[in-house]
């Protein structure tokens, strides 16, 4: 995989691999489509007018047609009920050109997250946040997986030479959507794992015995040079807008520049963020497998 190097460490070079992944993806899509005549649609539901989102949610609508996929978009008034938003997700899970379903989070504060996600078809649940699929994940069934995790995994086999086998991965941070989801992963690929979070006790230490280091915290900067062992691979999931000089920015949850003895760093932007959405589009067309019956290639 191409990447660039500052020092002695290689820079992880995340959007090219998720072009990559796209440019598979594409081929996969079309040859399912010319073996069941259909072709994998996935509907996006945005409700209110965060700008950040709206963001998000345009560019997961271009790639998912330049993959060749049929994308639905649903943009809901920020005063959308409950019951209605339930209702969408109840015709969409029996909708036969829908095979992926994704409602972009933060929803708004007076609507029920949790029921919604609980609400979507497991099978077709491409964010891999439904229970079913975390407990289908931590019970090593076939699962639907949350796609930054899995976009961290696909990088760090990439660079790893595919086996994690033994290798010692620390974690920083235990949500659902990411830092929980990750410690399953690596744990199936017989890593040792250990989940750090705001109230342990000695985190920098820990992070020194990491081979593997994933951040997925949300604060810019947090782990220093010292937290890295030399020649580990660090994930920097942290996505964090910052002013320097006046100037917006985005950086994440790692003192990059002071990370030159790791062997191998993902960047912010352009490491873990463009393999979110490549995955996103990986899952739809597994679902759409999944749903229809035939391999995935
Ligand atoms: N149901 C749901 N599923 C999600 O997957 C989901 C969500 N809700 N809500 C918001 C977060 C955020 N997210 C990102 C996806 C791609 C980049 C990405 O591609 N970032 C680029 C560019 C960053 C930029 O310039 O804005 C990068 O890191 O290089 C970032 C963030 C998906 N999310």
């Amino acid at each position: 995989m191409g990447m660039d190097r500052i020092a002695g460490t290689a820079v992880i070079d995340g959007k090219r691999f998720a072009a990559e992944l796209l440019e598979d993806i594409k081929l996969r899509v079309e040859s399912a489509r010319q073996r069941t005549g259909k072709v994998p649609g996935l509907a996006v539901v945005l409700v209110g007018s965060d700008p950040a989102s709206a963001v998000y949610v345009g560019s997961k609508h271009r790639q998912t047609v330049a993959a060749g996929m049929h994308s639905f978009k649903y943009e809901l008034a920020t005063d959308t009920g409950q019951a209605e938003l339930m209702a969408l997700i109840g015709r969409l899970n029996v909708d036969p050109d829908v095979h992926g379903i994704l409602v972009q989070l933060p929803l708004p504060a007076h609507l029920d997250a949790a029921a919604v996600i609980q609400e979507i078809n497991p099978d077709k649940d491409v964010d891999g946040f439904h229970i079913s699929n975390a407990g289908r994940l931590s019970t090593g069934q076939p699962a639907l997986v949350p796609c930054t995790p899995l976009g961290c995994l696909m990088l760090l086999k990439d660079r790893l030479g595919q086996s994690l086998s033994g290798l010692h991965a620390v974690i920083i941070g235990k949500s659902n959507i990411v830092g929980k989801p990750m410690a399953q992963l690596l744990l199936a690929e017989n890593c040792t794992v250990t989940i750090a979070h705001s109230r342990t006790k000695n985190t920098p230490a820990l992070c020194r015995a990491a081979d593997i280091l994933v951040v997925a915290v949300g604060r810019p900067g947090l782990v220093r040079g010292d937290w890295i062992k030399p020649g580990a691979v660090v994930i920097d999931v942290g996505i964090n807008r910052i002013e320097v000089d006046g100037k917006s920015r985005i950086v994440g949850d790692v003192a990059f520049e002071e990370a030159g003895h790791a062997a191998a760093i993902t960047p912010v932007p352009g490491g873990v963020g463009p393999m979110t959405i490549a995955c996103l589009l990986s899952n739809t067309l597994t679902a759409f497998c999944r749903l229809n019956a035939i391999s995935a290639d």
